[in-house]
């Protein structure tokens, strides 16, 4: 009946309205189904041309009306909101000047008093935890398990640790050992067997597989013992959300930090902030700080549209519950949003939503291009006063708050997550610490105005992706049973927009399913930069609560009458053995932040405190008392009292270029300072410490971010990780011997760093052995001798137990065989190019003083089909891998052409080679298709087999040829044997 009248449209249940003719809307002929105009624009915008019923597709000249109308809409739009472009501008009121008589209150008396509390606190926790771990530790585990059933709220851990499966750990395990055998047993046969022939070339190759068996220990035994964990939001909630009473759920700061708006677009920074800004968390415990290290009136400016936008949006996400909560991921997902929506007011709202972010693109656009070119005389604000960052090597700190609990709500007269733009002081003389300086700035400020306990940070371009994300890692750090030792916990780094087959292992995936997870059973997975909750205490310089920490360790033993135990009891001394002393030694130096307090315990209360401050607090920390007090507060907040313009003040004041200076800061505490992979050496800094971190994957990947997808982007990229690796061995922070007295770190979690830091020396070796076939080719000579029966059997096994681990790591982990493969081979191609300049850029720094720069990777506003894929930059980083590709091609024709020329017996030892040259050309393969461009349209294989073929061909003929005199030839092979190393 309905449908003789007016139809109703089958996804917003409106009716479905006529069209021009004054006749029901029809857009499939086909099969009628009821869809109303609006609803059809919407598919087709979608990209979505066919019918949703019958999967014809629409009419053509239904789809040019929609379209044309499109074009039209944006464009209006544009022009009207370029007339008020910039009118929500706000006027920055913050001008940096560094106050130092604020440090007069350092004596004042309630910051005493607290200094007071705090030690009695830090020691009447360690105490009981002490008590605790003893008392649980007398109960039989089974009765451990009655008592937490019993009351209800400790009865239910927030997280679970799962360990491998004993069917899938043991085969893994004993294949690994036998790998070892064999490879022990391989070796002695390399080197019992010279090639007498060929010295040079073998002692070359046996010194190259001995440094490959030893780098492949390093990497293999720190996965020993792979975990799995999960979490459990809903008991979290039920816990510390209690229905009626307000969320007890703790506080995070969220960093973001962005360095240059041309390289970083504002969108994609905007996106990111507002996928913070709507996260499924109280609002009043979120707080977002924006890093701009490039002092952009652009940044600021784009920063000003999403605060003002995010009073749509954020509402909007939480009304519909949608994922991801990034809008322009959002908006480009190809699923069908209608799936299991019942509100029916959706769609038409998620309509409008889209038509208002698009307007808000428009906005930043805008801003953009006028970006583009700068006035001579410099950015000026909305009000005519000059931007203070014109120049952003030389400008004072700025601070903007927007949003929270004093600012706007959103359009529902909600209460919005605080966003704070920060960019600090540069001056010149003043190092800045590129992104590690940028982050203890932003530890400072966010300490000064919100101190929550947590801080969780960001890339600019990993926006979050699961909304819940702070509520995964919450399931571990406020579970006292589990977080109190933890310093950070780690999520994965996930990629959009790369490649299908992901050409340049992007995805990294080997490293975050199979290294990271290993990791995790041991001491926790190392800090990558991004994606990760820190506990603030452990960036502090603290150490876990539950370790004994150097001066209070022995407070005991200590004399109770003296308060010392050096000077009148000699006695306790002696039971110290001298390795004791010295690991308590190391530990002191470990527990930077903490004051000696025997030192101080010869003075009078007043004294002491003075001291206190002075000595260590100061020393450590700098010199803003507010500061200093906010880290004593170890549940976070600030004080009420203080008034918010007192707080700006000092925010500005922590954020001074001169602030750092002779304090800890880089050195023992926030972001360590000295390497471009800082992210490196934080978390190992910690881990030495003695804390542990937690790897959390949830299903749903929490934080996304870009890749570069191009081959010369990414070779930068991996070089710039590589010379923060070198950087770091080159450095007092050395894992080989950094820590190693004081015994915090485990063992296998060392071998992990010394990986982590020696890999770009493989480079070296690995040149040496991908020339080593073309080598052997051109002059006859082979590394290897006439194979035995048992070595043969050798080689078999080797390759089998290669084969075999790989499969077995790949069963537990869940990553695809390609994934391994592409890693292998790009763990190739950035070893013979990228990390070989790493090593020489490393200490051509240590020499020559010359300081390394942070080239940030430029992120694609939208992905223009993987236009970027083919792109290729040229660089010197490519010149090694090509000459080896070269050499190597150079080397099979050479080969074939010898081969031929001597005839029937010269084709054994041949094949060996090829093998080998093969190996070499396969690696590098995804390499040469990225130096073809676009052109391997027409398969890369075809090119490289049809010049293959014809220099062998014409090789061939060369050498057949009959004018060609034997004397001739005979002078060919002479200078190749002459090559010979
Ligand atoms: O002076 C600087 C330089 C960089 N950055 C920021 O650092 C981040 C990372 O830069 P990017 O170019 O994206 O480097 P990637 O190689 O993609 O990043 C990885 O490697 C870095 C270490 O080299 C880590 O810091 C990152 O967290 C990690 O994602 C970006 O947000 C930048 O804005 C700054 O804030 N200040
Ligand atoms: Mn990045
Ligand atoms: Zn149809
Ligand atoms: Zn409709």
């Amino acid at each position: 009946m309905m449908q003789s009248g007016d139809p109703i449209c089958n996804t917003c249940g409106e009716q479905v309205g006529f069209n021009a003719n004054g006749d029901p809307f029809v857009a499939c002929h086909e099969c009628n189904f009821p869809i109303c105009k609006a609803c059809f624009d919407e598919e087709i915008k979608e990209d979505r041309k066919v019918c949703m019923r019958c999967g014809v597709p629409y009419e053509e000249n239904l789809l040019d009306d929609v379209e044309a109308k499109a074009n039209r809409s944006t464009m209006a739009s544009h022009l009207n909101e370029s007339q008020d472009v910039g009118l929500h501008a706000r006027h920055i009121s913050s001008i940096s000047t560094v106050d130092s008589e604020l440090n007069d209150e350092s004596g004042n008396p309630i910051w005493k008093n607290r200094v007071e509390s705090w030690k009695d606190k830090k020691s009447r926790k360690k105490k009981t935890a002490a008590a605790k771990a003893e008392k649980e530790a007398q109960i039989p585990p089974e009765q451990q398990m009655e008592e937490k059933q019993q009351s209800p709220d400790a009865a239910e851990p927030l997280s679970i640790l799962i360990p491998l499966s004993k069917s899938k750990l043991a085969p893994y395990r004993t294949v690994i050992i036998m790998r070892l055998i064999i490879l022990g047993l391989f070796f002695h046969y390399r080197v019992t067997h010279p090639v007498d022939s060929a010295f040079g070339l073998w002692l070359t190759s046996v010194i190259c597989e001995i440094w490959f068996a030893f780098s492949w220990v390093l990497d293999q035994f720190p996965k020993w013992s792979p975990v799995d964990r999960e979490t459990f939001i809903d008991r979290l909630s039920a816990r510390f959300e209690r229905e009626g009473e307000p969320s007890e759920l703790a506080a995070v700061d969220f960093f973001v930090s962005t360095v240059d708006p041309l390289k970083e677009p504002p969108l994609i920074t905007a996106n990111t902030v507002l996928s913070i800004l709507a996260l499924d968390y109280p609002v009043d415990k979120v707080s977002c700080y924006v890093s701009d290290d490039g002092a952009a009136m652009l940044s600021f400016e784009s920063l000003v549209e999403t605060a003002d936008f995010a009073r749509k949006w954020v509402p909007f996400c939480k009304k519909f519950s949608i994922e991801p909560r990034a809008p322009e991921f959002y908006f480009s997902q190809k699923i069908d949003y209608l799936k299991d929506k019942v509100q029916p007011s959706f769609v038409k709202e998620r309509r409008a939503m889209k038509r208002d972010y698009e307007e808000y693109k428009v906005r930043i656009n805008a801003l953009v291009a006028k970006a583009q070119k700068t006035p001579e005389e410099g950015w000026a604000m909305q009000d005519g006063t000059p931007w203070p960052g014109n120049n952003s090597r030389d400008h004072p700190g700025m601070i903007q708050v927007f949003l929270g609990h004093s600012g706007a709500c959103d359009i529902e007269g909600n209460e919005l997550p605080r966003l704070v733009y920060v960019s600090r002081e540069k001056r010149p003389g003043y190092q800045h610490h590129k992104k590690a300086g940028a982050e203890n700035a932003l530890v400072r400020v966010s300490a000064v105005l919100t101190n929550a306990p947590y801080i969780l940070n960001l890339d600019c371009d990993h926006y979050v992706n699961n909304s819940k994300a702070v509520r995964e890692a919450m399931c571990f750090l406020m579970d006292p049973q589990v977080g109190r030792d933890v310093c950070y916990v780690q999520f994965p780094q996930r990629f959009d927009g790369i490649d299908r087959s992901d050409r340049y292992a992007n995805r990294n995936t080997v490293f975050f399913d199979v290294n990271m997870k290993g990791l995790d059973g041991i001491q926790g997975p190392v800090y990558v930069g991004t994606g990760c909750v820190f506990n603030r205490q452990a960036l502090y310089g603290y150490g876990p609560p539950t370790m004994p920490n150097l001066s209070k360790n022995n407070s005991s033993s200590s004399c109770s009458w003296c308060g010392c135990c050096s000077c009148c009891c000699p006695a306790k001394k002696a039971t110290k053995d001298p390795s004791e002393l010295y690991r308590d030694a190391k530990r002191e130096e470990l527990d930077a932040a903490i004051f000696n307090l025997k030192e101080i315990d010869n003075y009078d209360e007043y004294e002491r405190s003075m001291l206190i401050s002075q000595m260590s607090f100061e020393k450590t920390f700098g010199l803003s008392s507010v500061f200093i007090e906010s880290t004593l507060l170890e549940n976070g907040g600030v004080p009420e009292s203080v008034n918010s313009s007192t707080l700006i003040k000092e925010a500005i004041h922590v954020i001074s270029c001169g602030y750092e200076e002779k304090t800890e800061w880089g050195k023992e505490i926030g972001w360590i300072y000295g390497s471009v992979t800082e992210d490196i050496l934080t978390g190992f800094k910690m881990h030495c410490r003695g804390w542990r971190s937690l790897y959390c994957m949830p299903l749903r990947p929490c934080f996304k971010g870009s890749a570069p997808i191009n081959l010369s982007d990414r070779l930068h990229q991996v070089l710039r990780w590589a010379l923060g690796s070198v950087e770091i061995f080159l450095s007092r922070h050395c894992p080989l011997w950094y820590g190693c007295g004081a015994g915090r770190l485990k063992w296998l979690q060392r071998m992990a760093y010394i990986n982590t830091i020696v890999y770009p020396f493989t480079s070296l070796p690995l040149i040496a052995y991908c020339s080593l076939p073309a080598i052997c080719l051109l002059t006859g000579k082979f590394i290897i001798p006439t194979l035995s029966n048992l070595a043969s059997i050798l080689f078999l096994g080797l390759f089998m137990s290669i084969i075999a681990t790989s499969v077995l790591e790949l069963r537990w982990s869940g990553v695809s065989i390609e994934d391994i493969w592409r890693n292998e081979q790009f763990w190739v191609i950035g070893g013979v190019s990228a990390h070989l300049f790493a090593v020489f850029q490393g200490f051509l720094k240590m020499l020559a003083g010359v300081d390394t720069n942070f080239t940030v990777t430029s992120k694609a506003a939208e992905d223009a089909d993987f236009g970027e894929l083919y792109m290729i930059k040229w660089t010197t980083l490519l010149i090694p891998p090509t000459s080896l590709i070269i050499i190597n091609i150079v080397g099979v024709v050479a080969g074939f052409s010898d081969a031929l020329n001597k005839g029937y017996e010269a084709w054994g030892p041949l094949f060996g080679k090829v093998f080998f040259a093969f190996w070499v050309i396969l690696h590098l393969y995804p390499f040469l298709k990225g130096l073809m461009g676009r052109q391997n349209r027409t398969p890369t294989i075809v090119v490289l087999w049809s010049v293959l073929l014809a220099s062998v061909f014409s090789l061939v003929w060369v050498k057949i040829n009959p004018f060609v005199s034997p004397v001739d030839s005979n002078a060919v092979t002479q200078s190749c044997i002459s090559i010979d190393c």
